[in-house]
């Protein structure tokens, strides 16, 4: 498939497109409110399985954590092969939720038509109206970011995450987790963050114009982050190396400590992306110092101006993140999103291209 979209223009449109899914939740979440009607699974849902291929994974790992937290049981993102290999030891009362922005990925819609004949109650999740995927689950959940037409998702991967966590603030009212009030709080900080959206990304141009000039040349591209930022660690991973088409490498800071430092070489280029505070972070300035200290190439997203030694700053960017706790995933990903395109362009990349347009159709892993 060959797509002809513009991704930096629909990373500029995701602010717009945030805010527009949050002030119609009403209507978005319509469909799928009715699952909690079901004998059953009123105010009883046992686990969640979140399941997708890609960025819808990876969204899927965006939304768990805080998914958990409100509900108050297991929320687990798996492939969608695991859905499968695991049926057996799902509880009865487990709610299966498929994502495929497209709405086309075989193996998600395998899951849950097997979740389905287990009787498990199903949510299909995508971007696309009439898509495959939206005739086999019980309920369907629409991600209204409008057609992405490019062979990269940005805009769908944020509108995803944020349709799951409005799902999950309905669902945690309707199963009397949470009070009116207390969803009302939750809708007021997403909406800070996604106000606080357009001045992300006109801070992180230049910066991401300057990074992706220097990635020209790059053969071996290593993300370092927190655990708490495992999603945005995944899909940059996922889209630096669809995009940009050399290898890319991710890990969590203390995952890398543990061994993988012994695979750097000369022609690693590192980008780490900090977290707000905490451990991690700490644990990130002191792997950040260590490489420094040997000259190796680094960029960074939010490194305090305060750690970078003078010539150093050039490299990192220090953006006004809301930092919220449970939804900054949201954020996070803008600027690499922005960088993972402007870098495919500078090493002359179409991204809309892909290696190979009939991959998928030849090995049957989505509909075309
Ligand atoms: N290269 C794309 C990925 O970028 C995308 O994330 C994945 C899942 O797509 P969908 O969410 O439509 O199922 O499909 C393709 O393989």
């Amino acid at each position: 498939m060959i797509y002809h979209g513009d991704a930096l223009e629909y990373i500029g449109e995701t602010p717009d497109i945030l805010s527009r899914i949050i002030e119609g939740q009403a209507s978005v979440l319509q469909d799928c409110g009715k699952i909690f009607d079901r004998e059953g699974i009123r105010g009883e849902i046992s686990e969640v399985i979140l399941t997708g291929s890609g960025s819808s994974y990876n969204a899927a790992v965006g939304a768990s954590v805080f998914a958990q937290k409100l509900l108050g049981i297991r929320v687990t993102p798996v492939y969608p092969v695991t859905v499968m290999e695991e049926m057996d030891v799902v509880s009865d009362k487990a709610l299966v939720i498929g994502i495929s922005q497209q709405g086309t990925s075989t193996a998600v819609i395998r899951a849950l038509d097997a979740a389905g004949k287990k009787g498990f109650c199903t949510v299909a999740v995508t971007g696309e109206y009439e898509a495959e995927i939206t005739r086999h689950g019980e309920a369907v959940l629409y991600v209204e970011c409008g057609y992405e037409d490019a062979g990269a998702t940005t805009k769908g991967y944020t509108a995803t995450v944020l349709t799951l966590f409005l799902f999950f603030i309905m669902a945690a009212e309707k199963t009397g987790r949470i009070t009116g009030m207390q969803k009302a709080e939750y809708i007021s900080r997403l909406r800070r963050v996604t106000d606080n959206m357009p001045g992300i990304l006109e801070e992180s141009f230049g910066w991401c114009k300057r990074t992706a000039d220097k990635l020209v040349n790059s053969r071996d591209l290593m993300l370092i982050t927190g655990s708490s930022m495992r999603a945005s660690l995944l899909e940059g991973c996922l889209k630096f190396s669809e995009t940009c088409r050399f290898p890319v490498r991710g890990y969590e800071a203390e995952e890398f400590m543990h061994g993988i430092y012994n695979a750097v070489t000369e022609d690693t280029d590192f980008l780490y992306l900090f977290p707000a505070d905490g451990y991690e972070k700490m644990r990130m300035e002191k792997l950040y110092g260590y490489y420094r200290e040997k000259g190796y190439r680094h960029y960074a997203v939010n490194l305090p101006e305060t750690a970078c030694s003078e010539g150093q700053c050039a490299n990192v960017l220090c953006c006004h993140f809301i930092n919220d706790s449970d939804f900054s995933v949201l954020e996070y990903m803008l600027p690499q999103q922005m960088l993972f395109v402007l870098a495919s362009r500078a090493r002359g990349i179409d991204l809309n291209l892909p290696k190979d347009p009939e991959f998928h159709k030849y090995m049957g892993s989505k509909i075309e």
